[in-house]
């Protein structure tokens, strides 16, 4: 049998305040595919996605990237483990006085600090590579436009293309559209959208916006204080199941939930 790309089991974390943020949650992503994950403001969204590559460390609870163990990983081995998952954030986390393609090439790294960047050596196939990516991403033109001279949409396609610098097999996405407008909001899903469906690669991405959810991924996790409450086709997310969700207030209201079949 072969392995699940990403397996997930009794993750659960507990902040220094006390504060259970998850609780024993538990899924796999056996096959390439766009998962997003919904949930009220504190659910535990972020802390998920940031236990998986272990900018937050997990209280108990496993989870293997294509049957490795990431929590006993040691550093080096934690760093190896890191290269393989990208992660798209909110903020961008441009260095924004770099150009856009000093920003991609630094992606080929993975997690590492700033100077460590700065410092090396990218070869004629990086720097290939790099280019072939800002023109998938759409911004042919812009190596040289320094990151703090681009639009919110410039600068997330760039952190797209910095995270596929790694040749990741896995992306993470946290919360990618929230300081974008909708029109561009929709833009940044299509794309990331695209290149997880070319690369055949699973993603993960916390999203607040539902009806983008259901537009664009294959699969939805609904959370819930900290517990997984849903887990399904973004077809099967109907008013009762947002209302499990988001605790019956309706802050995403009619218009894009799936009706009841009559
Ligand atoms: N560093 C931290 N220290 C203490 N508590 C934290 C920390 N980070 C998050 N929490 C708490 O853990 C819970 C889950 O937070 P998390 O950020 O994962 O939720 P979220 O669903 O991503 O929320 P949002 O949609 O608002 O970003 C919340 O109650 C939050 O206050």
């Amino acid at each position: 049998m072969t392995k699940p790309l990403l397996e997930i089991a009794g993750l659960t974390k507990d902040y220094g305040t006390g504060q259970r943020a998850l609780d024993s949650v538990s899924f796999a992503i056996e096959s390439p595919q766009l998962v997003g994950v919904i949930g009220s403001s504190g659910a535990g969204k972020s802390t998920l996605i940031r236990c998986i590559n272990r900018l937050v460390e997990p209280t108990s609870g496993s989870v293997r990237l294509m049957g490795t163990d990431i929590p006993p990983l040691s550093r080096a081995g934690l760093r190896r483990m890191r290269r393989q998952i990208g992660m798209i954030f909110q903020e961008y986390n441009l260095v924004e006085r770099l150009t856009v393609m000093q920003n991609v090439l630094t992606g080929r790294l993975g997690y590492v600090s700033f100077w460590t960047s700065l410092r090396y050596r990218y070869g004629e196939e990086e720097i290939r590579h790099a280019y072939a990516l800002l023109d998938r991403v759409g911004l042919s033109g812009f190596e040289n436009r320094r990151a703090d001279a681009l639009s919110g949409g410039q600068r997330q396609r760039v952190g797209i293309a910095r995270a596929l610098m790694q040749r990741p097999k896995l992306l993470l996405l946290d919360e990618p559209t929230a300081s974008l407008d909708p029109n561009t909001s929709r833009q940044i899903m299509q794309l990331a959208r695209g290149v997880i469906t070319e690369e055949k690669m699973p993603a993960l991405i916390n999203i607040h916006d539902v009806a983008l959810a259901q537009a664009f991924c294959d699969r939805i996790i609904g959370m819930r204080n900290g517990r997984l409450v849903f887990d399904g086709d973004p077809a099967d997310l109907t008013r009762d199941k947002l209302a499990d969700i988001y605790g019956g207030y309706d802050d995403n209201p009619a218009p894009i939930a799936q009706e009841e079949p009559a």
